[in-house]
């Protein structure tokens, strides 16, 4: 089974109301393949979710960055699974590196928030991927699998999750994985899912590369067999975002 294409546009903590009425502007004038091709996901931060979803092209589609562990309550300053699907959201990006590394995200706390956000309806872009220290000292794919697999046995089904592996020290550096690094992990990637959950889900399962994508890079990384589409940050801010959505072309005709 063929796999569409994915490209997710992830904010950060980034705009002003008046810059994301102009990054939703641009976004709805850019002539990108049809919705067969490729899937659009953007991910504002949450205070301008309602703005990006009520002024969005219909045909791309709005994620939050984070949501809570489980059932909301008691949690100030967090927001809930259900608060998303109560909003019409149908996205959330769980596990990136900046709430692992920065605000301390465990492997297994990633786990439970993918599983709970799944149990609530939500779609997930789960991110793994290692330090430069962690790929120096060769432990690549230990890391990237101890990821997954927190993740893989909480969870039943990976249908609606989308896996982005983010090498930490290409994310915002400029120092984008060469096209080879990136294949190297995703063919391992789906290697580890051909033995530890099925083969269907080894086949099925979109595996995205996020880490200093831009225009110029992106058509060479989604070349590559394993690639299924891109998580961008800074150049998802940038008129450039329409470039890289437009390398899904490189799939179809290879
Ligand atoms: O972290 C990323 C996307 O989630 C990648 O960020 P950059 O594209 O800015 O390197």
């Amino acid at each position: 089974m063929a796999r569409k294409f994915f490209v997710g546009g992830n904010w950060k903590c980034n705009g002003t109301t008046e810059e994301v009425k102009k990054i939703v502007a641009t976004l709805n004038e850019g002539q990108v393949p049809s919705q067969d091709v490729v899937e659009v996901v953007v991910s504002p931060p949450f205070v301008f979710v309602p703005l990006v979803k009520t002024s969005l092209r219909p045909d791309f589609h709005v994620s939050a960055q984070n949501c809570w562990v489980k059932k909301g309550g008691a949690y100030t300053g967090e927001v809930s699974a259900e608060m998303l699907v109560n909003l019409d959201i149908p996205w959330v990006i769980l596990g990136h590196s900046e709430r692992r590394l920065i605000l301390g995200e465990s492997n297994e706390f990633v786990g439970d928030k993918v599983a709970y956000a799944l149990s609530k309806g939500l779609k997930v872009i789960a991110c793994v991927g290692e330090t430069l220290e962690q790929r120096e000292s060769g432990s690549t794919l230990e890391v990237v699998a101890a990821q997954t697999k927190a993740i893989a046995e909480r969870i039943t089904s990976w249908e609606n999750v989308v896996l982005a592996y983010e090498p930490v020290w290409a994310i915002g550096t400029g120092k984008v994985a060469t096209p080879a690094q990136a294949q190297e992990v995703h063919y391992e990637l789906r290697k580890w899912f051909h033995a530890n959950t099925s083969p269907e889900v080894a086949a099925t399962i979109r595996i995205i590369y996020g880490g200093s994508v831009n225009g110029a890079n992106c058509k060479e990384l989604a070349a590559q067999p394993d690639v299924d589409g891109f998580l961008v940050g800074g150049a998802a801010l940038k008129p450039e975002f329409i470039d890289i959505i437009k390398s899904a072309e490189v799939k179809k005709n290879a």
